[in-house]
C-alpha cells in the first residue's frame, strides 16, 4: 500500500482550509483530515485569568481521536475513504495507486505523535495586521469576544510557533498573502512530484531485480 501524508499548516486564516480543500479536489485518491473538526465542546475547554477561553491550545482538542483516524486511514485507506462516502480510481497498473492524505489545521505540527508521520509539511503564514483584519471577519462558534486577538489569539501563537519551530526542521513555509491559484498550484506540483516518485519506485524494483539477477 502506497501512501503520502501531507501537512498543511498555518496560522489562523493563513489559508489553510481553503487550500487544503482545493488540494483535496485535484489530487485523485486524496482524503482530507481537518484539525478543527476536533475541537471539543465550550463548557469542557478552561478560562483564563483575564476571562478568555482557551481554544489556541492542543488542549482544546481531542487530539488521540484525531491521531486514531489518521492511523485508520494509514492501515486502509481504501476502505477509511470508501466509509466516508469518497470515490477511489481504479488501479491502472499493479502497486501503481497512491493514497493521499490532507491532514490541515492550526496545531498539526505541535502534536508529536503526529510529526513523524508527515511526508511533507506546509506552514502558512501572514502579517500580523491581515491575520488580525481576516479573523475579524469569521465567525467561529462561539464568536471571538473583544480583545480575543490581541489577547489569546496572538499570544499563544507565538508560542505555538515556536514549540513546533523547536520540534521540526523541514517545514516548507509559504507566504498566505500569494494568490489562492497560484499557491494551489505550487504545492499540488510539489505533492504530485512526491506521488510521481513513489509510483516510480514499485513499478522500477522489479526491473531492478532482473538486472540485478542478471548481472551477478
Ligand atoms: N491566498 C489567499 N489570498 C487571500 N485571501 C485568502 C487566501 N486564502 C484564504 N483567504 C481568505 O482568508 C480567510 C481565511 O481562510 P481559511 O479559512 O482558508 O483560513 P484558515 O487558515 O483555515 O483559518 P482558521 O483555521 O483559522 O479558521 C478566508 O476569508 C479566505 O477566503
Ligand atoms: N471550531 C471551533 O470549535 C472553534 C471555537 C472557538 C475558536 N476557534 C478558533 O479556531 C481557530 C483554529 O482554526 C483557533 O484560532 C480558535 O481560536 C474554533
Amino acid at each position: 500500500m502506497k501512501t503520502i501524508i501531507v501537512g498543511i499548516g498555518g496560522m489562523t486564516n493563513g489559508g489553510k482550509s481553503t487550500l487544503a480543500a482545493r488540494l483535496h479536489q485535484r489530487i485523485v485518491n486524496s482524503c482530507l483530515i481537518a484539525q478543527d473538526v476536533y475541537f471539543k465542546e465550550d463548557s469542557v475547554v478552561p478560562v483564563d485569568s483575564n476571562g478568555f477561553k482557551q481554544y489556541d491550545v492542543l488542549d482544546a482538542l481531542y487530539m488521540e481521536e484525531m491521531l486514531e483516524h489518521v492511523e485508520l486511514w494509514r492501515r486502509d485507506p481504501e476502505s477509511y475513504m470508501t466509509q466516508k462516502g469518497l470515490m477511489t480510481t481504479q488501479e491502472s497498473s499493479p502497486g501503481s495507486k497512491v493514497f493521499v492524505l490532507i491532514v490541515e489545521g492550526f496545531l498539526i505540527f505541535n502534536y508529536r505523535p503526529l510529526n513523524s508521520l508527515y511526508d511533507k509539511k506546509y506552514f502558512l503564514e501572514i502579517p500580523y495586521d491581515i491575520c488580525k483584519m481576516r479573523r475579524s471577519t469569521r465567525l467561529y462558534n462561539p464568536p471571538d469576544p473583544p480583545g480575543y486577538f490581541d489577547g489569546h489569539v496572538w499570544p499563544m501563537y507565538l508560542k505555538n510557533r515556536q514549540e513546533m519551530e523547536a520540534m521540526m526542521s523541514d517545514i516548507v513555509f509559504l507566504d498566505g498573502l500569494t494568490e489562492k491559484g497560484q499557491l494551489l498550484n505550487s504545492v499540488y506540483k510539489d505533492v504530485m512530484k512526491l506521488v510521481e516518485e513513489l509510483k516510480g519506485k514499485t513499478m522500477l524494483s522489479p526491473l531492478t531485480a532482473h538486472f540485478i539477477h542478471f548481472f551477478f
